[in-house]
Formats: structure tokens, sequence, C-alpha cells
């Protein structure tokens, strides 16, 4: 079994929870309300910033130059990529990129952006790598799951762009880099020894994602 197959493995309940949120679904159907997918969104925004944090840090904690190439690889992805679909998709729902700066912080945003450069501080690339796993790899097998789904990506989805960005072969293609930089790195630092505290990291990432689910989902009750 590959290194991510084990943790996904490990954290089976977990994953599921996060990968197949009432959220995601109500993405697929267009049945999420607007102010669920508002406030995701924003809270994004900023999650994504934090995030690009964390790259460079993987990019400090890169043992060698090949590692750093593809941390830094994955930083311009957020800040060139992924933060101007969030741009054009809050200029839909008539949000500004000034608007989403000064939006106050949610704590799931915190606890969860916390936890990564946290993990990423006090261990190693590895570790630092096993906490953005969730994050990268997820979102591609939630997007296709989702994309399978009939009237998943018809224009009366108004969910479809963000499906169709994480579904779609650019978005894909960084996913599988992730996931096999990932295996490269478990050869060269994983040990046994290592097993149960990668776990532990990959688990707790796996949970916070759930909860950023949810805290948007809540967003959509109020
Ligand atoms: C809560 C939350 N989790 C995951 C992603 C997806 N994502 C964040 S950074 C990154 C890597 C390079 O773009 C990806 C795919 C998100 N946007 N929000």
């Amino acid at each position: 079994m590959s290194f991510f197959d084990r943790l996904k493995h490990a954290a089976s309940t977990e994953w599921r929870a996060y990968t197949e949120h009432p959220f995601t679904e109500g993405l697929a159907d267009a049945s999420l309300a607007e102010a669920a997918f508002r406030h995701y969104l924003v809270q994004d925004y900023l999650f994504l910033i934090e995030f690009a944090r964390a790259y460079a840090l993987a990019v400090y904690k890169s043992p060698t130059l090949a590692d750093m190439r593809e941390a830094a690889g994955g930083l311009s992805a957020i800040l060139d990529v992924e933060m101007n679909l969030h741009v054009k998709l809050c200029a839909g729902w008539g949000l500004s990129a000034t608007d989403l700066e000064q939006a106050p912080p949610a704590v799931e945003m915190l606890a969860y952006t916390r936890y990564v450069l946290d993990a990423g501080m006090r261990g190693d690339l590895l570790s630092l790598k096993v906490a953005l796993a969730p994050c990268v790899i997820g979102y591609a097998e939630i997007a296709t799951r989702l994309a399978a789904r009939p009237d998943a990506l018809a224009a009366t989805n108004p969910y479809r762009v963000w499906i169709a960005e994480y579904a779609g072969a650019p978005y894909q293609e960084v996913a599988a880099n992730a996931r096999e930089h990932l295996e490269r790195l478990a050869e060269r630092y994983a040990t046994p020894a290592r097993e149960a505290e990668l776990i532990a990291i990959f688990k707790e990432a796996t949970r916070l994602e759930a909860d950023f689910w949810e805290m948007g989902w809540r967003a959509g009750k109020r």
C-alpha cells in the first residue's frame, strides 16, 4: 500500500466525514444555501493567504533544491491561480478582493491554518507535507466525485465553476504531483517509529477540513 493510502486508511472515518460532507453534496446538486457558500468562500480566501505561508515554510524546510522548487510551485499555485478563482467567484457574489481581505477570520479557519503551520514549524518537511495532504489531495478527490454527478456541471448549477476548477486537468495534475512528491518524501524520511505521529497529523488536518465545511454549512442555516 502506498504511504498516502496508509494515511487515508488509518484516518478512514475522518476522511469520509471530510470528503463526503453534506456541504459537498450541496455543491453537486446546487441545493447548498448561497449564504453557506459565501461564508465558506470568504473564509477560504483568508485560508489561502495562510496556506501560502505554509508553502513558504515548506520552501524553508526543504532539504534539497528539488524539494524547494516543488514547494515554490505550490506557493505560486495558490497566489497566482487559486486565489484568482476566489476573486472571480467572489466578484460574482458581489464581494471585492478588499472585502475578502478585511473579513474577520473565523475560528475554524484559524484553527486549521495554525495547526498546519505549527506541525510544519515543529516538524520536518514530511510532517508539513502530511499536514497539507488532506487539503491538496482531498479537493481533487472531492471534485472528481462531484463532477461525475448528473447536472453538477450544468449551466443551472451556480457552483459549477468551483467544481470544474478542482475537477479540471490542471488542478488534477497539481494534486497528482503533490501525491507523488509525498511518496518520494516518505521513502526518504518515514520510519516505522514515525508512522503513528504522521497518522495523527493527517487525521487532525482531515478533521479540521471537515470542520471547515461544517462552518460554511452552519452559515447556511442561520
Ligand atoms: C479549506 C480548503 N481546503 C483545501 C483547499 C484547496 N487548496 C488549498 S491550497 C491548495 C494547493 C494549491 O493550490 C489547494 C488545492 C481550499 N481551497 N480550502
